[in-house]
């Protein structure tokens, strides 16, 4: 009988067979590391406590599917199997579950063997996955655990392993320039080229600045102010200079972003990342469809054919007795086809990386598999005040320089662990550095989203008052878009005083998450008021910090009109937009709302109106929201909710 070390070894062996990544892990530990990636390492450890505490507390148990059972397994894209796995029952549906194409998961064996994978489809009565080897006790029943963050942890950890490790290298040199131990340099005298007239001169700025840059440099973009566009010029010029980009952000959805801008440029970029999780418009960039349409891709496709076929002859029944070594020689020879089918993928992905001159993928999404021994010239990361800095570790592990871009006046990274947050996981990298070298950061002071009113508050409390309105919106309010029949007041900006009339916020008792049902009903009224005076539902956002009071106000508000929290909202804009600051007790607590740069994602939003609604008597003892009473009186906008109630 197996004894536990053997399991224990064989399970290490499963593991280390399935991602190549993980081989250092089992190393004897000799590295020196830098004091900041000890915190990281131990945040990400705090972070993958809670993450594994909330999946054994929460409903995602019921997310699990068990007791599968392996119907097929066979060659795919990369080197990487597919295994189809079906209900035990022949013909029924999979029960409920929360999988869908490209979700990580779980592989486990009735042995407790674990093996990484990514759904590749989802049907009714089968689920594909794929994985780095062929499963083993195939015959057995097994379970699939979804595993949102554990392929994502151990990249980071790669990442930083590799970093730390590093001597002697261009790596080593960019660590000790982003660890602060060296000083980040500029070549003063490198030829930019010249400004062009699609970029205002702060953009210019920015682009001229990372041009120059030799290790890393920052691009501060405050609300509106054309962060992606200038992103997307800056990429435009490095690949004009012969660079190889790697292009990033934290999310897909920013990604997409990027790379959209990036080819509008005329640049050759190559999506990478699960087609599942990438905008319809970029399908044909993505590398899994130009893989799948490349001329080879047929020839590959045949070989497997062909492998499967001499499979299922070895497997076969036969009455006669067949000749000695004959399915093993069938087996060698599906074998030999399916190796010669993966040598001619990984040509065509090689080919089709090699021509690429910018690579978009998400942080986390980098493959160190896929992308081997490549290094890059550049690593560009869009919203990089939104990831977590081990995750920012990843592709400039294997660039030579950075460029970051983002908003550290805006939300940080949400991180699960409280612990693992108030000590420090939640600066981003671009926060810490802006923090010890700002100049090597350079701010966009042009934006093109707000009415003058409604910026001047956050440019003063967040930018030194440095922004500056286009005049193409700095001074459009709601005017063009109103009707003569019902009368609104077009003022830009708005406070909304509920102190006195007994809103009073509540708490709930599930989620803890605070609510306030006269305010949300106040709010409610101000937004059919708009829609009445000719303002379209979907022109009108209503937002708040609490998760809590946007469930209210999901139930309350006119059809159309859409309510988020603050964090749910953070990049986006609309015409209007009514805050509902929830706060009302009378020992003054704000609790969510002393993070001000919640506030500042939230003040952002509108293009023409802003309502904010809150208890001056609740709010009013911050010196931050006493600032915000005092600019509502400057530009003329305080009412009370008393001029209104019925
Ligand atoms: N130089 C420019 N001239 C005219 N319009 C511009 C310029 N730069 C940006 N814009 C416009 O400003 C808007 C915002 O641009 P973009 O999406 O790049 O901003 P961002 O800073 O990335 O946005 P966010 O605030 O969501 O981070 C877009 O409509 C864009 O066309």
């Amino acid at each position: 009988m197996e004894v536990a070390e053997d399991r224990a070894k064989r399970a290490a062996k499963t593991l280390r067979e399935t991602l190549p990544e993980v081989d250092a892990f089992f190393e004897p530990d000799q590295i020196e590391w830098p004091s900041l990636f000890q915190d990281f390492r131990r945040w990400m450890a705090l972070e993958a406590k809670e993450e594994s505490q909330r999946l054994a507390d929460g409903k995602q148990k019921e997310g699990l599917l068990r007791g599968l059972k392996l119907h097929e397994q066979w060659s795919a894209l990369a080197g990487r199997v597919i295994c189809q796995f079906r209900p035990k029952t022949q013909g029924a549906s999979l029960p409920p579950h929360r999988f869908r194409s490209g979700s990580p998961v779980i592989v486990q064996d009735v042995e407790q063997n674990q093996v990484r994978g990514l759904v590749a489809s989802v049907r009714d009565g089968s689920i594909e996955v794929v994985t780095q080897d062929f499963l083993e006790n195939d015959d057995d029943p097994f379970n699939l655990i979804p595993s949102d963050d554990e392929v994502t942890r151990r990249r980071m950890e790669f990442a930083l392993k590799r970093a730390a490790s590093a001597t002697g290298n261009r790596l080593a040199e960019l660590r000790d320039v982003l660890l602060g131990e060296a000083a980040p340099r500029f070549d003063a005298s490198a030829s930019t080229g010249d400004a062009p007239r699609s970029l205002n001169p702060s953009q210019w700025d920015a682009v001229d600045n990372a041009l120059r840059a030799e290790d890393v440099a920052i691009i501060h973009g405050p609300p509106g102010t054309g962060k992606t566009v200038t992103l997307a010029h800056l990429i435009r010029r490095l690949v004009d200079r012969g660079e190889k980009v790697l292009a990033c952000a934290p999310s897909n959805l920013a990604v997409d972003n990027l790379m959209l801008r990036v080819m509008a440029q005329g640049v050759n970029a190559v999506r990478l990342g699960h087609p599942a999780r990438v905008s319809a418009q970029l399908h044909d960039a993505t590398l899994d469809y130009l893989a799948r349409s490349h001329a080879d891709a047929k020839l590959a496709d045949k070989l497997i054919r062909d492998a499967q076929a001499k499979l299922r002859s070895a497997g076969r029944y036969t009455r006669a007795k067949p000749a000695p070594g004959e399915r093993a020689a069938l087996r060698d020879e599906a074998r030999q086809l399916f190796d010669d089918a993966q040598r001619i993928q990984r040509q065509t992905l090689d080919q089709i990386l090699t021509g690429a001159q910018v690579l978009c993928v998400t942080l986390t999404g980098i493959d160190d598999d896929l992308l081997a021994g490549r290094n890059f010239d550049t690593a560009v990361i869009d919203e990089a005040c939104q990831a977590v800095e081990p995750a920012c570790w990843i592709p400039l592990s294997r660039s030579s320089r950075v460029i970051l871009a983002g908003d550290h006046c805006q939300l940080p990274p949400t991180i699960l662990s409280q612990e693992a947050a108030s000590a420090g996981y939640a600066e981003s990298m671009q926060q810490r550095l802006v923090k010890k070298r700002p100049e090597i950061a350079r701010l966009l002071k042009r934006q093109y989203r707000m009415h003058s009113s409604i910026m001047d508050f956050s440019s003063l409390e967040f930018y030194d008052g440095q922004l500056e309105a286009d005049d193409s919106v700095a001074s459009h309010d709601l005017q063009p878009l109103l009707n003569d029949a019902v009368y609104v007041d077009p003022k830009p900006w708005q406070f909304y005083d509920t102190a006195g009339a007994d809103f009073m916020e509540e708490e709930d008792d599930a989620t803890s998450s605070r609510y306030n049902d006269a305010e949300a009903r106040f709010v409610a009224k101000k937004a059919t008021q708009l829609i009445e005076a000719g303002i379209l539902p979907a022109a009108i956002s209503v937002i708040s910090p609490y998760a809590a009071q946007v469930q209210r106000l999901r139930n309350l508000l006119p059809e159309g009109v859409e309510a988020d929290t603050v964090d749910g909202f953070q990049g986006r804009e609309n015409e209007a937009v009514i805050i509902s600051l929830v706060r009302s007790n009378t020992s003054g607590e704000i609790g969510f709302l002393l993070d001000t740069r919640r506030m500042n994602v939230a003040l952002t939003r509108p293009r023409r109106k802003l309502i904010v609604v809150g208890d001056s008597s609740t709010i009013g003892g911050n010196s931050f929201y006493g600032r915000l009473l005092q600019y509502a009186e400057a530009v003329d906008g305080c009412h009370s909710v008393w001029e209104e109630l019925d």
